[in-house]
């Protein structure tokens, strides 16, 4: 039977990718116990079946997405005695530099800046999760409407892939040992 639960809101791809890699890093640690799940948050049947999840999700306009955002509300009772982490996928990395510093006049740390942001959001849906991690993801014009494409390039961000493998592994770890000091 499924122990972990790694689910995502992906409206382009990476946050998928991102969750893809956790699990199988949390494979890595627990296959031989626990049977890892990972699927979008639409293919989730219903999460209590399970003893702890991840949840991540891309970031629009500061704001998980709406599928992210209804499964916290919906779900609320059957992952509160859950161990619970969370992961954003936004793209800090890819704003130009002159954005980077308007921000940080406001805030030393424009990433930190926007985890709380992300983070206070989710708190208004549901209690804190054991850990919130902010990942950068990718920025394709693909993913973009034309009007949204030409405000990005117009602003100057750039275009690319800002994924951090080392960060991903890193945040799979804290997971995995938080798992087993729990000793379940
Ligand atoms: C319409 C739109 C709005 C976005 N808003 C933000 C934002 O507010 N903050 C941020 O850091 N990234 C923002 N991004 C960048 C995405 O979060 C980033 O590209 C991420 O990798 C998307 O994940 P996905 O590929 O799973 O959809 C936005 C992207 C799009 C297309």
């Amino acid at each position: 039977m499924s122990s972990i639960l790694v689910t995502y809101s992906s409206a382009a791809g990476s946050t998928a990718s991102i969750a893809d890699f956790i699990a199988s890093n949390l494979r890595a640690r627990f296959s031989a116990v626990h049977g890892i799940d990972c699927m979008a948050i639409e293919a989730v049947p219903w999460p209590n079946s399970y003893r702890a999840i991840v949840l991540g999700s891309a970031i629009h306009g500061g704001a998980w997405l709406p599928a992210a955002r209804n499964f916290l509300v919906k779900h609320v009772d059957d992952i509160d005695p859950m161990p619970f982490y969370i992961f954003s996928v936004g793209a800090p990395t890819a704003l130009p530099k002159w954005m980077k510093k308007v921000a940080a006049h406001a805030h030393s740390d424009l990433e930190e800046k926007e985890k709380l942001m992300v983070g206070d959001a989710i708190a208004l849906t549901m209690g804190h999760p054991v850990k919130h991690q902010l990942f950068n993801g990718v920025t394709d014009s693909k993913g973009m409407n034309w009007a949204m494409g030409i405000v990005f390039s117009c602003i100057g961000a750039q275009w690319g892939d800002f994924r951090e493998w080392d960060k991903v592994i890193a945040f799979s770890r804290d997971i995995a040992d938080d798992l087993q000091k729990r000793e379940w």
